[in-house]
């Protein structure tokens, strides 16, 4: 198993916010953690990212505990944070900067990418030159560079207008069938979590537990319209029975 979370429990100033917590993740997968603003998801996002320790449990990748060890899994926030004064380019090729990579050898290696993601003939340009959705997919190519087993996005696409982000989950979808990425997903967004993820996580109640786990067949993701289909709106009921909202 790639990421095994296992009994995570955390608390804040006395009140438990996340329970008892367990989840996976397998190699190429990607799946969702889905719950509602507030559950608890960005603190268990912080644990797995080792930026935060739990009150207990234990986070393991590849049978490897990664308790309190920040830059073991990537991770992308729910705002892009590209920096402004950075070209495209130079953003985009920072974590192979960090490792030490000359720059004039990471751009060599991140050179083919630009195309794979949308952004060929922007490389020089600056963030505020670009739209919402190519700022995602330059900070979606940054995450991919930082070359780790599991990636963890926060909220994404959360930033963007319907058609934009419709846009862009097509578009996801057709870049993680070539790099296999394996992903936990953080989002709020029920139609998100049933379009792009193998298997979601409901995470509900107060304090939050995994309420439900839904796994969703390759079969209904490769149907045509499957966001139209009736298999489609009795797992968004389940869900929304599952919130409770
Ligand atoms: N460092 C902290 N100190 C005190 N309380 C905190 C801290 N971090 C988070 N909390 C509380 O924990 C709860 C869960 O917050 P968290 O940000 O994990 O939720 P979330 O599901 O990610 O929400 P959103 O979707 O709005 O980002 C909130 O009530 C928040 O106020």
């Amino acid at each position: 198993m790639l990421l095994q979370v296992e009994h995570v429990s955390k608390s804040f100033d006395q009140k438990t916010i996340i329970k008892d917590i367990n989840l996976h993740v397998a190699q190429g997968e990607i799946v969702s953690l889905l719950g509602i603003s507030g559950s608890g998801k960005t603190t268990l996002f912080n644990i797995i990212a080792g930026l935060s320790q739990p009150d207990s449990g234990s986070v393991l990748l590849q049978d490897r505990s990664i308790l309190n060890q920040p830059g073991q899994v990537s991770y992308m926030l729910q705002k892009d944070l590209l920096m402004p004064y950075r070209t495209v380019a130079n953003n985009v090729i920072l974590p192979l900067l960090i490792t030490g990579i000359k720059k004039k050898h990471a751009l060599i290696k991140a050179a083919p990418l630009f195309a794979e993601f949308g952004l060929s003939g922007y490389e020089d340009k600056y963030p505020a030159d670009l739209s919402g959705g190519m700022r995602q997919r330059a900070a979606l190519l940054r995450t991919y560079l930082f070359d780790k087993p599991l990636a963890l996005l926060d909220e994404p696409f959360s930033a963007l207008d319907a058609i934009t982000k419709r846009a862009l989950h097509t578009w996801y979808l057709d870049i993680m069938a070539k790099i296999h990425l394996s992903t936990l997903l953080i989002t709020h967004d029920i139609d998100e979590a049933l379009v792009l993820s193998n298997r979601i996580y409901v995470l509900a109640n107060t304090p939050s537990v995994i309420s439900d786990e839904i796994a969703i067949p390759k079969a209904l993701h490769d149907a045509s319209e499957f966001e139209l289909s009736n298999e489609f709106l009795q797992l968004k009921r389940r869900i929304i029975a599952d919130l409770h909202i």
